[in-house]
């Protein structure tokens, strides 16, 4: 079926009154990271998902880039920053507001269950049939331990991994109590918006001190006891490739995430480190040419209303009137 078809399919389905569905994503600022929505809402028409990509957008995403987003079948959404604590970062500040906000996804309430995705993850395969899984867990991808952006950790210092917990060195329980709980790398995940979760999230993280993973380590900790790994394939964190070889079976792999240094597609040089291998070349091309490919273009209905309809919702008003949050042509939740 060709693309313009299915997304037809996708605003029906969302329309029958079934369970309402949607991957979501996120965008801040003005910069590059635009290339990596645009390349997802392709890339999962490419793979005839049959549910809308909504894109969380801050404040400081032009108009043009929600435009962009808007003419690629995407819905778009404003949601409002999340602010750390005052006065407890010890890294940049931005960078906080960046991933914090990331809670906010949790107010899409007209969507009973999401699957989240971050603008620098790609799909190349349907993952449709997550959405079947059982509401009440929190469905990710085990994150690995051996890059030198985990070198602040007790893990990285010891050299353990959760991927290979028995292999590099078994964990010292001797000496450190028994092993971390499991982590998952928060750049997928599978869970039902709540504005109860929601509220409980924000009111949590304000007494939260930041860690350096933000919103990840912040949500490894808080959904530690409904979490569920589920398998690499539906995020590989590149690293993998290099750190446990033995655990990827790339061909079979149907989503990657380009989370390594200097793996972004749209940034790619080759020069950092790993990035000239063989596999990563193959990765990015493949990125390239999904974003590249004009016969993936969105050519469906507008799937928003004008701009000026926009509904930008103060989180206090959507937890006050607890009902979904309106919003143009979203599938509706009831
Ligand atoms: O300028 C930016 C920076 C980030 N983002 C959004 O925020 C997401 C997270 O940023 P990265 O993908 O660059 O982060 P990484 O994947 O390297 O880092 C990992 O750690 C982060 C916090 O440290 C998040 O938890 C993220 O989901 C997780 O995969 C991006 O995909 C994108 O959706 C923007 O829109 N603009
Ligand atoms: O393991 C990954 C990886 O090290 C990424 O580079 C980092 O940004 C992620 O937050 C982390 O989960
Ligand atoms: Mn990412």
């Amino acid at each position: 079926m060709a693309p313009e078809a299915m997304s037809k399919v996708a605003v029906m389905a969302a329309g029958k009154g079934g369970p309402s569905r949607a991957f979501v994503t996120f965008l801040a600022g003005n910069g590059d990271y635009v290339k990596g929505v645009v390349g997802l809402a392709k890339g999962l028409r490419k793979v005839r998902s049959a549910y809308p990509l909504v894109v969380a957008v801050l404040p400081d995403v032009p108009e043009s880039h929600r435009r962009l987003l808007v003419s690629q079948g995407c819905i778009v959404r404003e949601i409002e920053p999340v602010y750390p604590p005052e006065n407890q970062t010890q890294f940049a500040m931005a960078y906080y507001v960046i991933n914090y906000s990331k809670l906010r996804i949790w107010e899409f309430v007209e969507y009973e269950k999401i699957i989240y995705l971050d603008a620098d993850i790609q799909v190349f395969e349907n993952i449709d049939h997550l959405f079947d899984l059982p509401n009440g867990h929190f469905y990710a991808v085990m994150d690995c331990f051996c890059e030198k952006t985990w070198s602040h950790t007790p893990q990285y210092k010891i050299g353990y991994c959760q991927q290979c917990p028995d292999k590099l060195v078994a964990w010292p329980a001797a000496e450190l109590g028994p092993p971390p709980a499991l982590y998952f790398n928060a750049g997928m995940f599978v869970h039902e918006p709540s504005l109860a979760t929601c509220e409980s999230l924000l009111a949590t993280v304000k007494i939260t001190t930041p860690t350096p993973f933000a919103e990840q380590d912040f949500l490894n900790m808080f959904f530690k006891d409904i979490y569920k790994p589920i398998p690499l394939v539906y995020n590989l964190v590149m690293a993998m490739l290099w750190r446990h070889p033995e655990n990827v079976e790339l061909e079979k792999v149907k989503v990657v995430h380009y989370c390594a240094a200097g793996s972004k597609p749209w940034r790619y040089t080759g020069k950092e480190a790993n990035m000239d291998r063989e596999d990563i070349k193959i990765l990015v091309k493949k990125w390239w040419d999904v974003y590249n490919d004009e016969s993936l273009d969105y050519k469906g209905p507008s799937p928003t209303t004008p701009a000026a309809e926009e509904v930008k919702p103060p989180l206090l008003t959507a937890l006050s009137e607890a009902r979904p949050v309106k919003y143009v042509k979203a599938p509706s939740a009831a």
